[in-house]
């Protein structure tokens, strides 16, 4: 892959130039403010659809507590331009350790849904991770990605053949790793969902790609075009309300010949199991807090499992990624890449593709930024030395 042509902290050279023309950026570049933006711009249920985390929100609060409890030390007479993020994960080369994180629904939102954000990861150089709750199906989000690189996730359905078949149709359009998702065989208790009454993977169309799946649609008493309602609940029982176990990952391997990587790890003896299981990375996440209220804060979890496994296979991270210093944090603590959650989503609500375009060109440019001030001019340099000690426990006062 050809080195970027200009570097990513030209989008802020970008805003100001525009400023001499009186224009302002479109959309706020405070990727922690896009929440209260969409809010006024979008309806109720969508919106508590993608704020909304399970429970009380305590876990969702404590993602964003322990990245501010972390804080860099920046280092000076360094240098550190020009800088270059690519790094290699999984085997791919990426132009920058971020990805878009697995989001189901995305019509929810924007009637183009997946198909702009395939389109906006294209044009950023990044690549997305399909959900398999997506409201576009695996070909058509393929076709809108064009060059893009492209990964797949997993809500790893209770039906061999209509997985095998769901897999073949990844591989076969250019996905290359597969991410499978663990921590989601069933919904949490999610009061924003609940109060409105709100499913929405029924009610925003999260059920393309079985309905386009040809194994799935032999299955079905009547077809999608007579009764699509009948279709969609014939397949919740597949997609959801049952575990699967680690004794079943081998059927995985049979039907995927890339890298495999399982989400939603909090565990350091999860990670232990993955890595024992022949699985060639993990990401560390609580599902951005939807899942376990009173989970354990995901970037806590991140230093336990790279402490456990972070010599041995790769570890992603995501939950309460919020700026480019918030990457910079997750990467010093050992996380090969992030994966971008809800501000790509609030992108979307606000401005289609252009949205998420502006969304992702801002976080990358903030990250560039932050390297350079901190005195890194390659991902590899982020380490735990960027960052200062952490206090002791127990709250005494440090010597
Ligand atoms: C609206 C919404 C839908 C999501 N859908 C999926 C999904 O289909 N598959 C999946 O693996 N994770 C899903 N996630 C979890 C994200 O991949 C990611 O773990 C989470 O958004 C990270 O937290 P953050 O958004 O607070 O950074 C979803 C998250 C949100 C907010
Ligand atoms: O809402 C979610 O967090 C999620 O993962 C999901 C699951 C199924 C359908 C849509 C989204």
């Amino acid at each position: 892959m050809a080195a970027p042509r200009r570097g990513f902290a030209d989008y802020q050279f970008e805003i100001y130039l525009k400023g001499l023309e009186d224009q302002v950026p479109p959309f706020t570049t405070d990727l922690s403010a896009l929440e209260d933006a969409a809010r006024d711009r979008i309806d109720p249920q969508p919106y508590g659809y993608v704020a909304g985390a399970a429970g009380t929100g305590a876990t969702a609060r404590a993602n964003r507590a322990a990245f501010d409890a972390h804080r860099i030390v920046p280092r000076m007479l360094r240098d550190a331009a020009p800088r270059d993020l690519r790094t290699t994960v999984l085997g791919s080369e990426l132009a920058a350790p971020v990805l878009l994180a697995p989001i189901g629904v995305q019509s929810a939102l924007h009637p183009e849904g997946e198909l702009a954000t395939a389109r906006a990861a294209e044009a950023t150089g990044i690549p997305m991770v399909l959900s398999t709750a997506s409201s576009h199906t695996i070909e058509e989000v393929a076709e809108a990605n064009g060059t893009g690189q492209r990964w797949f996730q997993l809500y790893w359905p209770h039906d061999e053949e209509v997985t095998a078949s769901i897999l073949a149709r990844a591989r076969a359009t250019g996905y290359t790793t597969l991410v499978v998702t663990l921590d989601t065989w069933q919904l949490a208790w999610r009061p924003h969902d609940l109060d409105q009454a709100y499913l929405p993977f029924l009610r925003g169309n999260g059920v393309a790609i079985p309905l386009s799946d040809p194994v799935f649609r032999s299955r079905l008493d009547r077809s999608v075009e007579e009764d699509p309602r009948a279709a969609a609940m014939q397949w919740l029982p597949i997609f959801s309300g049952k575990a699967h176990t680690w004794d079943e990952l081998g059927f995985l391997h049979e039907h995927w010949d890339g890298p495999i990587v399982l989400k939603g790890i909090l565990h350091p003896q999860d990670a232990r199991r993955a890595v024992a299981a022949g699985m060639d990375g993990v990401v560390v996440s609580n599902h951005g807090g939807r899942q376990v209220d009173g989970a354990v804060a995901a970037l806590d979890a991140l230093v336990d499992v790279v402490a456990e496994v972070g010599g041995e296979t790769e570890v992603l991270f995501d939950s309460g990624i919020r700026s480019g210093a918030d990457a910079f944090k997750a990467l010093a603590l050992g996380a090969r890449a992030v994966l971008l959650g809800r501000p790509y989503v609030y992108g979307l609500a606000l401005g289609g593709a252009e949205g998420v375009r502006h969304v992702v060109r801002s976080l990358l440019a903030d990250l560039d930024l932050t390297m350079g001030l901190v005195g890194c001019t390659r991902v590899a340099q982020i380490g735990p030395d960027t960052l200062h000690r952490p206090a002791p426990a127990g709250g005494e006062a440090r010597r």
